[in-house]
Parts: structure tokens; sequence; C-alpha cells
């Protein structure tokens, strides 16, 4: 199942900047280890925001939802999740 996600961050002011970039760096080796297994498809910056687009392939809802609760980010992020279906007009 794909699935478009769109996540904004929001940077909490009662961590330090060491504290905040720790879970950056949790978070970078997180998402590379999703687009190595196949799951976090596409990643791409919205430009001129914190905030990006994504596509996930995940095997249903359960496991989307899995996937997003275990981002170290995600207490500091507003997430928007959109499932995506085939387009009638999609050679692919
Ligand atoms: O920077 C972001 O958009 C938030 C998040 C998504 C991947 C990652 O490494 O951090």
């Amino acid at each position: 199942m794909l699935f478009k996600v769109e996540m904004t961050v929001n940077p909490p002011s009662h961590l330090s900047e060491e504290e905040f970039n720790a879970i950056k760096i949790k978070e970078k080796n997180y998402a590379e280890e999703l687009q190595r297994e196949g799951i976090w498809v596409h990643l791409w910056r919205v430009a001129g925001l914190y905030a990006n687009v994504s596509i996930f392939e995940v095997r249903d809802n359960q496991h989307l939802h899995d996937v997003l609760m275990a981002l170290p980010l995600y207490p500091y992020m507003n997430v928007s999740v959109t499932p995506l279906c085939q387009h009638p007009s999609s050679i692919k």
C-alpha cells in the first residue's frame, strides 16, 4: 500500500541544540534504513520549509502507523497521511 506522508518539524524550545541534534542523527539513521528496505520510497524537502513530502510503501495501515510512531522526531512533527491508489492514466 502506498501513502503520501507530509511532515513538518517543529523544533522544541525545551531541548538544547545538542539534544535536538542527537535526535536528528537518530532520525537520519532510521530514515536511511527505511529507504534501504524500500519502505520510505521517496523523501523530498519542501523548499523553504523544515518539512518533507514522502512516499511510503507499507504492508497495511498498521505497518505505516508503526513506522511513523517509531520516528525519533515524531513528537516534534505535524504529520499528515494520504492514501494513494493507481491513477487510470499512469503507464506504470
Ligand atoms: O528533516 C525532515 O524532514 C524530518 C525527518 C525526515 C527525514 C529525516 O531525516 O528527518
